[in-house]
Parts: structure tokens; C-alpha cells; sequence
């Protein structure tokens, strides 16, 4: 995981190569690496779409998730860091923490994953190992755990010393195409330059003191049997001390290489598997519940044109088969799953049956979309649940045992969206049919037909994410779409409060529905937990209404909530408080539902609208010289500079900006730059627009400007 062209990509395929899976070193910039598939992957020379590879590695095995770094593509990051069990930050030397890693770093830490870090690029002129070090530290908020030295720096980069080992590893390239597959290990003596002596014994010390300082059992080895000689402690201690630094995520380890000089890859492998958790080392709460039954987690859905979807699950418990029915806990179905692959570098091999820990490729699960509890069959999740709620280890309803599913990842609102339509009506249905199957793919990916006019609307994260989808529909599908101009996803909110009351009377049939209801809304605090809406009843009504009515009612102001009074945008930031709720005998909830919808819709007009438009957070990386003008340029887009930092001879600037104004932004900072500027964009929050900026959208949209 990490930051837009860190080198994740070219790591990976060092990997590969070194143990073995690939015969040629692929690369990201000719455009033929294994896991950057995908033709727009290897035109544009990102990774989009995560890939799953296993490989061995000594006595290992790794299953391997190359994740994007784009922001766009956040997502399939959090998906891949959702079933891993480790993950390795990988770091461009030169520019240390950048703005997507510091998101990425945040995924991992809420799924609780260790880390590695790898400072690669250390081949550049400006790569800075200390000033790498301290932005780990200081903006990651971490604890790195050095535990190489460099040897050479820049161009004459060559090698490393293992702190643990006192190993200087030396990677002597004898010319451009040497794959490094075979590079010196030999211990670090006094015929050795002074000056990396001092620092590796320097290094070294700090190290025991560090790891001493995170592990009270290494500290106790210490003090005991080494107190005369800290220096003298093992490797295999240091190392076992590192490990459970690592595990409990009190430090991560920090090492640095070359991928594209291919130098220090495999001891980073070799990291990789001291450090990081094997699957049985990490606690998976609910997977418990299954002892040695299957459990398994879909998290990625890959649409083939011959095999039908392709399903990657990561296995948790028991054993996968194929040719076998698995029941799907979330769709309550069973499927047979036909074939099991594993993804072996750039080819799938069949296997007959794969454990847990492991990534299992299958085929023939039709209904299973990505965040699907998987588990043997429809009595092994009824035992799961039993057991589970006897230990009142899970959320339980009177009269059943809750399903024992394992979380999915949350999937973040779209802030663009445009239309789409096909060349030709008799092109629409195979227009839903790939939206369809890129939507089982992408959950970020969303698709809605307006009420009003009937066009799909394609919702996404961001300019590239659909022009991405655009162009896959294109290659993929064969369909030639047009896009409608690209929109931002604006949301509202309410100005104060107000009260509505409304009375529907209406027969259907032979029964009439009389229903009378009175509510008041009113504005909550944006940033407020658990939701942006929400719904109460006073303390007498939520005593007096049943549980069904009382759902009908939430129908109701939810169904409200999605289409503002102003522009149609859904609600943010709005509680409602139902204060009176009568009906005659024999009223359906459906009609309680709609009065409610009519009530909410009169009170929210009265409560007077407010636009909230999405506020991003912008870092742009530029020399000191272009400065002047990217500033002058964001602040004719409403942009609020909030820090600008220096990183060697570049300057960093740190500001928010409303998304509106940030179409085409790429292109316009490579005018205005020469090419000479990079730049990164996340949501940050949704912000309440002034009136003169609100009126302008309101008339802009009522097309009076
Ligand atoms: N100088 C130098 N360049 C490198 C090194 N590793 C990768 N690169 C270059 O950095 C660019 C990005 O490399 P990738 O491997 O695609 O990076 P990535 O992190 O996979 O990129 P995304 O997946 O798109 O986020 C390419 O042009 C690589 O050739 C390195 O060690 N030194």
C-alpha cells in the first residue's frame, strides 16, 4: 500500500521474479507487469484494480495484494487491507510521507493490520533516509524501527547492512540489465569505511534501546544477561523482540531498497515473512463460531468473458473444494462452486483444495458480491450462530440467533456523477448489462435512473474513476457510450427549525386509511456521530406505537431524507422529532409511510434550504519558483491554503477547496506548472455553501446563468 507511483507495482514484480514465478523482470513503464493487467493499467502505468498473487518464499507462502495508490481508487485499498493479515507501506524515499499514505496508513489501522515499511527509491539523488524516518514518525504518528542501513547513497546506492546481523548486503551491478538476483553477503569488519562503521554501531545501539524500550521480555533479557554488553544479544532475540514490536503494532520495521535498480527486494521478503503475522496468529472475532468449518470472506468479483465471475475469497476457517455447494450467509443462498484456482503470478493453476489463510480464485458462484460471508452450508451457519449466541457472543433478536457474517467494508458516497447513454436504444440493455457486472466488481460504482428524465446516472469517486468506466465499457463491452458533462454530487441541509402537521385520508378498495401525523425538524451538527440524519419519537409516542408502525414512520422521513427540498440532493445534518402519530383502525403502514413523506416534505420547505457542497483536501508538491502561481490559481477556486511545507527544494501546500472547482485540475496544473507540479485530492467534508455562491448553483441549475 501506498502513495500514487511509490513503487508498489515495480516491488512486486521484483518479488516475483526473485522467487521464481516469472522469468523476466516486467515493468510498470513498458507496460508488462503481472499484476497490472488491466489495458488501461498498463497504458497509463497505475494500478487500478488490486491483484492477488501467491509465490513461495523460502519456506513461505505469501499471498500477495497489490493495491492502487490513486485516491480514486481507495476502495479496492481498504477491501485488499480488510483481509490481509499484513501489509508493507512502501515509501518514495525522496518525498517520505506523502497525502494518500497518510489514508492508506489509517485503513490499516482500522483493521488492526502490522506493517513493514519499505523506503524504496533510495537510488534518487534527494532520497533522505533520516527525513523518511521522521515523517513516519511525525505525520503517521508511528514508530519506525530501523533496521537497515544504507550503503551509498543516490546513483551510488548499493546495498545495505542488516542491523541485526551486522551483514552488509551489496548488490554489485556489473551492468544496466543485471537483475540483482545475486548479490554479496558478507559480515561488516574494520577493512570497511570508518564512517559506515560509526554509523551502523550507532544504529545498532539505538536499535536494542529502542526495541528494549517497546518489549518489557527483551528489555528483562537485557538487563539480566547482557548487562555488561547490550551489543551482544543475539540476532534471533533482536529479531524475536522485532516481531512482537511488529504484532502488536507498537513500532513497524523500516527498510530501504531499490526496486527499479533491483536492489534490496529480498530482504525485504525475508522481512516480510520474520515480521508479519502467519494467518493463525491473528484474531478474527467471529470466526470462532465455525471451529473447523468453512468461513470465508468474498472481497473482490472479476468479470471474465469465458469462466462467467471470478470470486476471490479469502479463506478463515476449513477448507474450500470445488466442486462443492457453499451456502452465502448474506444472499441466504447456496451455490456450487464449480473451479478453485490459486493465482499463481500471470496464471491461474486448479487446485483440489485450499486451507485457511489462503486467497482461493472460484468459479461458478453467480450471486456472491463482494463482502459475502461464505461458509460450508446453511447448517453450519445455523451451528455458527447457536453457538455464538449461547456465549452471548453475538447480536441477538428474541426468537432468533442472529447470523454469524463477517463485516464488509464500507463503501464512501460517490461526489461525482454524470449520464451515460448507449449509442442506440437497442444498445441499452447491454448498457445495464455491463453496468451491472462493473458494479459487482467496483462497489464504489454507482448506477440510478433520474425519476425525472429516465437517463442513468453513473456515480463515482472521482474524474478518473469514470473515465476509467467510460473507457472499460468501451473495451470490455463494446459499447461506445456518450457521458453527459460530470456533476458534483452536492447534498442539503436545513436552515432552522419548523413544524408540519398533515392529515392523508384516502380509500383504496373498500378500506379507507386515515392517518394524522405532526413532526419538526430541525439542524444537527454536520460533523455529528453515527449518521447525518436521524429520527426520534417523544417519549410518550415511542411508548404508544408499535414496533411496525413505528418503522413505517422511519420509512417515511428516511425515504424524505434522499431528495432535498432545494435541488433534490439528499439531506444532511437533520434530526426530526415525531410528535404526534393518530390513525383509525385498519390504516396501512404503507399509507403511514406516505403521510409522513408529505408531512416531512412540507416541514423541510418551511425549514428554509441550505446547499452543502463537498470540501476536498488538496496537497500539491511544487518547486519553490511555481509556488506564486498555483497559489494565485487556487485562490480564484474558493481554495483555503492551511500550511505550506518545505520538502528539499519543493514546496508542499497543504489547502481545502470545494470540488466544483477543481474540474480538469490535472491538466490545468500541468499548464500553469510546465509539468513541473504533483498534486493529490481526498474528500475532507461536506461544507454549507455562502448565499451568493448557493444562489449562483441554484440559478446555474434553473438555467438562468
Ligand atoms: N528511481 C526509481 N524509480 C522507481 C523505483 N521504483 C519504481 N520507480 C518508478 O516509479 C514509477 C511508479 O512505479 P510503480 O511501481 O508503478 O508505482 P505504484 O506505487 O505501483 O503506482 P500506482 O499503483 O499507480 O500507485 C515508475 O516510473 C517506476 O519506474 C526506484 O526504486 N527508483
Amino acid at each position: 500500500m501506498a502513495h500514487i507511483d511509490a513503487g508498489k507495482t515495480t516491488t512486486t514484480e521484483r518479488m516475483l521474479y526473485y522467487s521464481g514465478y516469472t522469468r523476466a523482470l516486467g515493468d510498470v513503464d513498458d507496460g508488462d507487469t503481472v499484476t497490472d493487467f488491466m489495458a488501461q493499467e498498463r497504458e497509463r502505468g497505475i494500478t487500478i484494480q488490486s491483484a492477488a498473487v501467491t509465490f513461495d518464499w523460502k519456506t513461505h507462502r505469501i499471498n500477495l495484494i497489490d493495491t492502487p495508490g490513486h485516491v480514486d481508487f481507495t476502495l479496492e485499498v481498504e477491501r485488499a487491507l480488510r483481509v490481509l493479515d499484513g501489509a508493507v507501506a512502501v515509501f518514495d524515499a525522496s518525498a517520505g510521507v506523502e497525502a494518500q499514505t497518510l489514508t492508506v496508513w489509517r485503513q490499516a489501522e482500522k483493521h488492526h493490520v502490522p506493517c513493514v515499511c519499505f523506503l524504496n527509491k533510495m537510488d534518487k539523488p534527494a532520497a533522505n533516509l533520516s527525513f523518511s524516518i521522521e515523517s513516519i514518525k511525525h505525520k503517521l504518528k508511528a514508530n519506525p524501527v530501523l533496521l537497515q542501513v544504507p550503503v551509498g547513497s543516490g546513483r551510488n546506492f548499493s546495498g545495505v547492512v542488516d542491523l541485526l546481523t551486522n551483514q552488509k548486503l551489496t548488490w554489485k551491478q556489473t551492468s544496466t540489465r543485471d537483475d540483482g538476483q545475486v548479490f554479496e553477503s558478507k559480515p561488516l569488519d574494520r577493512s570497511d569505511d570508518p564512517e559506515l562503521l560509526h554509523e551502523v554501531n550507532e544504529a545498532r545501539t539505538a536499535l536494542i534501546e529502542q526495541v528494549a524500550d517497546l518489549d518489557d521480555e527483551f528489555a528483562d533479557l537485557l538487563l539480566t544477561d547482557f548487562s555488561d554488553n547490550f551489543d551482544a544479544v543475539s540476532s534471533s532475540k533482536l529479531q524475536e523482540a522485532v516481531r512482537r514490536v511488529t504484532l502488536a503494532r507498537k513500532g513497524v520495521p523500516v527498510l530501504c531498497g531499490s526496486s527499479l535498480r533491483n536492489k534490496g527486494v529480498q530482504p525485504l521478503l525475508d522481512a516480510i515473512t520474520a515480521y508479519l503475522p502467519a494467518p493463525d496468529e491473528r484474531h478474527h472475532d467471529l470466526v470462532r463460531w465455525y471451529k473447523d468449518d468453512l468461513c470465508a470472506l468474498a472481497f473482490k468479483v472479476l468479470h471474465d468473458k469465458q469462466r462467467g465471475p471470478l470470486v476471490f475469497l479469502r479463506i478463515y476457517s476449513g477448507t474450500l473444494k470445488p466442486q462443492s455447494a457453499v451456502h452465502n450467509i448474506n444472499r441466504n443462498s447456496t451455490e456450487r462452486m464449480s473451479r478453485l484456482l490459486v493465482p499463481f503470478a500471470d496464471q491461474h493453476v486448479e487446485i483440489p483444495s485450499l486451507t485457511a489463510g489462503n486467497i482461493a480464485l472460484t468459479v461458478g458462484l453467480k450471486q456472491t458480491v463482494t463482502g459475502d460471508t461464505i461458509v460450508a452450508s446453511k447448517a453450519s451457519a445455523a451451528a455458527a450462530a447457536r453457538r455464538a449466541h449461547n456465549a452471548g457472543g453475538a447480536g441477538k433478536r428474541p426468537g432468533e440467533h442472529a447470523s454469524v457474517v463477517l463485516s464488509g467494508v464500507e463503501v464512501p458516497d460517490p461526489v461525482f456523477f454524470c449520464t451515460i447513454e448507449p449509442p442506440t436504444m437497442a444498445k441499452q440493455a447491454d448498457l445495464e448489462n455491463a453496468l451491472g457486472c462493473l458494479q459487482r466488481e467496483d462497489p464504489s460504482l454507482k448506477v440510478r435512473v433520474d425519476p425525472d428524465s429516465g437517463q442513468t446516472i453513473l456515480c463515482g469517486m472521482g474524474e478518473l474513476h469514470i473515465e476509467i468506466v467510460h473507457d472499460r465499457i468501451r473495451r470490455e463491452y463494446g459499447i461506445e457510450t456518450q457521458l453527459g458533462p460530470l456533476q458534483v454530487a452536492y447534498r442539503e441541509s436545513v436552515l432552522h427549525g419548523a413544524s408540519a402537521a398533515d392529515t392523508l385520508d384516502r380509500t383504496v378498495g373498500e378500506r379507507r386509511h386515515v392517518v394524522s401525523v405532526e413532526l419538526a425538524v430541525a439542524p444537527r451538527d454536520l460533523a455529528a456521530p453515527g449518521g447525518s440524519c436521524e429520527v426520534a419519537f417523544t417519549e410518550e409516542l415511542g411508548g404508544q406505537l408499535s414496533t411496525e408502525i413505528k418503522a413505517a414512520v422511519e420509512n417515511g422521513v428516511n425515504g424524505a431524507y434522499l431528495q432535498g427540498p432545494l435541488l433534490g440532493y439528499p439531506l444532511q445534518g437533520v434530526a426530526t422529532l415525531i410528535q404526534r402519530v393518530t390513525m383509525e383502525p385498519g390504516t396501512s403502514p404503507a399509507m403511514v409511510s406516505a403521510c409522513v413523506s408529505r408531512c416531512m416534505l412540507k416541514a423541510l420547505r418551511l425549514a428554509g434550504g441550505r446547499v452543502l457542497e463537498p470540501v476536498m483536501s488538496l496537497e500539491v508538491t511544487v518547486g519553490e519558483e511555481r509556488l506564486g502561481t498555483v497559489l494565485g490559481d487556487l485562490a480564484q477556486r474558493r481554495g483555503t491554503v492551511r500550511d505550506i511545507q518545505s520538502r528539499h527544494d519543493d514546496k508542499v501546500l497543504l489547502a481545502t477547496v470545494p470540488l466544483a472547482e477543481m474540474m480538469g485540475y490535472s491538466t490545468i496544473l500541468r499548464t500553469i506548472t510546465s509539468g513541473n507540479a504533483a498534486f493529490s485530492l481526498e474528500l475532507d467534508t461536506y461544507e454549507a455553501m455562502n448565499q451568493q455562491d448557493q444562489s449562483n448553483l441554484l440559478k446555474r441549475v434553473a438555467g438562468l446563468l
